[in-house]
């Protein structure tokens, strides 16, 4: 009997040992942060205050650099510019995956985000390049922005005496209708039919793959031994029942191709036709397919997690900066008209499908770039550590996950004057220095930064050309400024976005 209790004994205080061990990591590596909560870390903290916020108490309190720990899972915080910098462009190959809590067992896997390694990299190297301006103008996409953009605007006019409309749900149903059609081939629009199958679905898959899966996330980072569990169980937050609706759905689609004999001009197409070089060529449709229709169906459905509400978020924050910010409408529509109503060259519709002229608006670029900076889509990402390093002074050890904050660089006084004001000169060429353009990172940074940058600055672009030619946009009385952002890692607006939209006259 004594020998049971002494064992437990030695079990209990090995268990406690390893315990005050990996709890007392960072004041070993002498990085400073939070007195470690046992068991939960940071999370209370999050759960309370929400990331934007925390992130700022924290580096207030402790600097760029910050030791902290999720559940049990300890974490390097940084808006260390860099640091960044280091991790993921100089030491890119001990930094290559994301931080992945739980195992999932399943086809999201093979999504280029999610995927790790030499499978990254085949999957990166045929991705990414379709996502570029040059193929992005040549393919239809233009269009189809361009064409839900003007459904954005019949959208507005429907609801312009409507009290109660939220401008972030319309930008919702154009992010949606530009998705669809451009990744599956899917024509919708989605704010006359919301109860389409299709869109539901859509969002069936983004609820499950952004929201629903937080919760096991962080069971998992407070009970480790549940990834197992979760792994065993093949666990995937997508149902089955929207998977099947997917994989049956790009069968469909790539049979219909293959047979009609029409040529097709969207991303869906692109992705059928991409090879090792995407050296893409008519004559390889339905036969080049490079990319099994599970990996072709989790990085659409990928793509749509990573680019339905961040773009929406940052064109209807966008609008909210440039209503509250009348001075910067209005020079915004001197620019436009200048570059876009007088031209003689090409009708104006031609123009806003060519990339070159959209780029040839430099203030609208500005007006982007400074509601990103201040309201950044994400306003975290992160790395794992597949070997030790030394970065800046500061040891990495083998398995450390670092985030980046992309909210606190984005708010830093030291680099941003009155980072708390909407000042979109502050990227005009003349302003703009060395060390604000290291510490702006809305899409990341390096080799895995996001290749759906183009596409997204495109289309908040494309829909502000088209819904400021038409709309003087100003506040009412229950305009929130600045919003209350949600707690969770989007910029979004908590309460919805209320503004008032007139006819333009002037
Ligand atoms: C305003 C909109 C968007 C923002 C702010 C945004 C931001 C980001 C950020 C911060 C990352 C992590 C980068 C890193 O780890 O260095 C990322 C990754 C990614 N984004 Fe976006 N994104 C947006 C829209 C899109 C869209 C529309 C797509 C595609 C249609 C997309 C596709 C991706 C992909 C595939 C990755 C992972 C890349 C890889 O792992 O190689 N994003 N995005």
């Amino acid at each position: 009997m004594w020998w049971c209790v002494l064992l437990g004994l030695a079990g209990a205080a090995v268990i406690a040992f390893l315990i005050n061990k990996r709890y007392g990591l960072f004041k070993q590596l002498n990085i400073p942060g939070p007195e470690p909560v046992r068991f939960l870390g940071v999370i209370p903290l999050i759960k309370e205050k929400g990331i934007a916020n925390t992130d700022m108490e924290l580096t207030a309190k402790y600097g760029k650099n910050i030791g902290l720990y999720v559940g049990h899972r300890p974490v390097l915080l940084t808006s260390d510019a860099d640091v960044i910098e280091e991790i993921c462009v100089k030491k890119f190959q001990c930094f290559r995956n994301r931080v992945s809590i739980m195992n999932l067992g399943c086809t999201l896997e093979s999504a280029v985000a999610l995927a790790k390694d030499d499978k990254w990299e085949f999957l990166r190297r045929r991705l990414a390049p379709l996502f570029s301006p040059s193929k992005l103008e040549k393919s239809d996409v233009l269009k189809i922005m361009n064409e839900s953009a003007k459904e954005l605007v019949d959208h507005v006019e429907e609801n312009i005496a409507n009290q109660e409309f939220d401008f972030y749900k319309a930008c919702a149903y154009f992010s949606m209708d530009v998705l669809c059609s451009s990744l599956f081939g899917h024509h919708v629009t989605s704010n006359k039919n919301p109860d389409e199958d299709f869109v539901k679905q859509v969002l069936a898959a983004f609820e499950a793959g952004n929201k629903s899966v937080v919760k096991p996330i962080t069971f998992c980072a407070i009970f480790p031994a549940l990834r197992h569990w979760f792994r065993c169980r093949n666990y995937n937050p997508i149902a089955k029942e929207t998977r099947k609706f997917f994989d049956d759905h790009m069968t469909a689609e790539i049979k219909r191709r293959s047979i009609s004999g029409k040529k097709f001009n969207d991303l869906l197409q692109s992705m059928l036709e991409a090879d090792d070089n995407s050296n893409t060529t008519d004559d390889k449709i339905g036969k080049g397919l490079d990319l099994s229709i599970s990996e072709l169906t989790a990085n659409s459905l990928f793509f749509v997690l990573s680019g339905y509400e961040t773009v929406a978020n940052a064109l209807a924050l966008t609008v909210l900066c440039l209503a509250v910010h009348p001075e910067c409408q209005k020079k915004l529509m001197n620019e436009i008209r200048a570059h876009l109503e007088t031209s003689t060259l090409s009708p104006y519709d031609e123009r806003l499908k060519n990339h070159e002229d959209i780029q040839k608006l430099i203030y609208l670029h500005q007006c982007v770039n400074e509601s990103l900076r201040m309201f950044p889509p994400f306003l975290r990402f992160n790395r794992s550590t597949n070997r030790a390093s030394m970065i800046n002074g500061i040891t990495i050890p083998k398995g450390l996950d670092v985030t980046i904050s992309i909210y606190a660089l984005h708010r830093n006084a030291e680099v941003w004057e009155e980072p708390e004001k909407f000042d979109p000169d502050r990227f005009s060429e003349e302003r703009l220095t060395p060390s604000q353009k290291k510490n702006f990172l809305p899409f990341g940074l390096g080799p895995r930064d996001c290749f759906g940058k183009e596409f997204a600055v495109l289309e908040v672009k494309l829909a502000l050309v088209h819904l400021l030619q038409r709309y003087e946009v100003s506040t009412l009385p229950e305009t929130e400024y600045p919003p209350v952002l949600e707690k969770g890692n989007f910029s979004k607006a908590e309460n919805g976005i209320k503004l008032k939209f007139s006819e333009r006259t002037s």
